[in-house]
């Protein structure tokens, strides 16, 4: 039994040779948007069980036989590269419980791409990060980038279910000292949990070494309790910052998720995803791949394209698929919306939570 109990699928195409032509022409999209970001979720599963993201217990995990091997993402992998895609972000559930994981990003990362190797990226709590990072560095990891909503020890242990603040710390202290660069810290802005600990936080993440983004907390928990007035907009955090320094904005975004400012005037940055009062949604250029092989052209998407079938379905043949994974992809980029309808009455929460989607 899966944690997603129904969900509007797109079904497999027929599996066959890959026509000639098949990888011709990239992922661009009904409104001109390129994509070159996959991002593929390892695992739903998870060392703690943030309130925003899943329940405290009674989660319904994924079927173990339902998880992509590493030989199947990386088939994925290199149709998405032979279609543009340059940077693969591992990402879950969390990544790291993945015990392939350094088989994981050896082969994503030993794909070339349309213009030289791929960046293979990962986004982590940082637990357990510590010991595994030299090998995934070895291995080609090429960033990171860490979750942390707080540094009080009380608040991690309330809002994550779990008394791991320190391993969190150990896990950014061992990224701090390895030669990832740029180095970023998420951290969720949520009202009357973390939202007096703001300019700490950027404190913390300059003394490290690090950039942190604030993020706007979306409704995609498990629980489906997002409330509206319970999320701290990218106003407030910029008021609430804007006490402390003066912001000045870093011109040249381009595609990327986070607005920034720089501190000062002086040599650091600190970031805003807004994804709910200031989507970012004209520029994306990213797609997801679900652990159990579902492929989404948008975290709120409520429509999920069976990638799984096509790699597992009746007469497949590894090494004969890669057209059907092609056209799953282009028909997944082919259905994507202009941008979410988080602020629309009619937006229906996707039913499955961010862990099972990968944020
Ligand atoms: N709405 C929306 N939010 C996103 C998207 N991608 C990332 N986010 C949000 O941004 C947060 C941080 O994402 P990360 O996994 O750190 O990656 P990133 O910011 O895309 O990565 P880089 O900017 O390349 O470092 C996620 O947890 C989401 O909350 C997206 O496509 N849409
Ligand atoms: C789903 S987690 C997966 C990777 C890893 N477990 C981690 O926490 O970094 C990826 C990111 O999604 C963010 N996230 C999860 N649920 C969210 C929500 N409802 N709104 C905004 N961001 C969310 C987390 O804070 C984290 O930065
Ligand atoms: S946000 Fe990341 S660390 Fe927190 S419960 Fe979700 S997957 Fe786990
Ligand atoms: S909400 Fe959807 S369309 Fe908008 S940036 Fe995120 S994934 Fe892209």
């Amino acid at each position: 039994m899966t944690a997603v109990p129904v969900v509007i699928g797109v079904r497999a195409p027929q599996v066959g040779p890959a026509p000639a032509t098949s990888m011709a022409g990239g992922l661009v999209d009904t409104y001109g948007r390129v994509h070159r970001d996959l991002r593929i979720s390892l695992t739903d599963r998870c060392s703690l069980r943030c309130t925003y993201c899943m329940p405290e217990q009674g989660n319904e995990w994924l079927a173990r036989t339902s998880i992509l091997s590493t030989d199947e993402i990386v088939e994925v992998a290199e149709v998405a590269a032979a279609l543009g895609i340059r940077t693969f972000r591992l990402t879950g559930g969390e990544p790291l419980l993945r015990t392939d994981i350094v088989e994981v990003v050896r082969r994503i990362a030993r794909i070339e791409g349309e213009d030289g190797p791929v960046e293979v990226a990962m986004t982590t709590n940082g637990i357990s990060l510590a010991p595994k990072l030299p090998a995934l560095i070895d291995a080609g990891l090429t960033r990171l980038n860490i979750s942390i909503d707080t540094v009080n020890r009380q608040r991690f242990a309330d809002l994550t279910r779990r008394d791991r603040l320190d391993d969190v710390f150990e896990g950014i202290a061992a990224a701090a000292a390895s030669s990832l660069r740029p180095l970023k810290l998420n951290a969720v802005a949520m009202r009357g949990v973390n939202d007096d600990e703001l300019v700490e936080l950027v404190e913390f993440a300059i003394g490290v070494g690090a950039q942190l983004r604030f993020i706007e907390q979306m409704p995609l928990d498990a629980g489906h309790t997002w409330d509206r007035a319970s999320m701290v907009t990218r106003e407030e955090i910029l008021a609430s910052l804007g006490e402390r320094w003066t912001l000045d904005p870093v011109e040249g975004r381009g595609g990327a998720p986070a607005e920034k400012w720089r501190i000062d005037g002086g040599p650091h940055e600190v970031g805003v995803i807004a994804s709910v009062t200031a989507p970012f949604c004209g520029a994306c250029d990213r797609l997801r791949l679900t652990a159990d092989g579902q492929l989404r052209n948008c975290l709120f998407s409520n429509a999920e394209y069976d990638l799984i079938g096509v790699l597992r379905g009746e007469g497949s043949v590894p090494g004969d698929r890669s057209g059907g994974i092609a056209d799953m992809l282009r028909s997944c980029i082919h259905g994507k919306l202009p941008g979410h309808a988080i602020n629309d009455p009619s937006f229906l929460q996707p039913a499955r939570g961010m862990n099972a989607i990968g944020g």
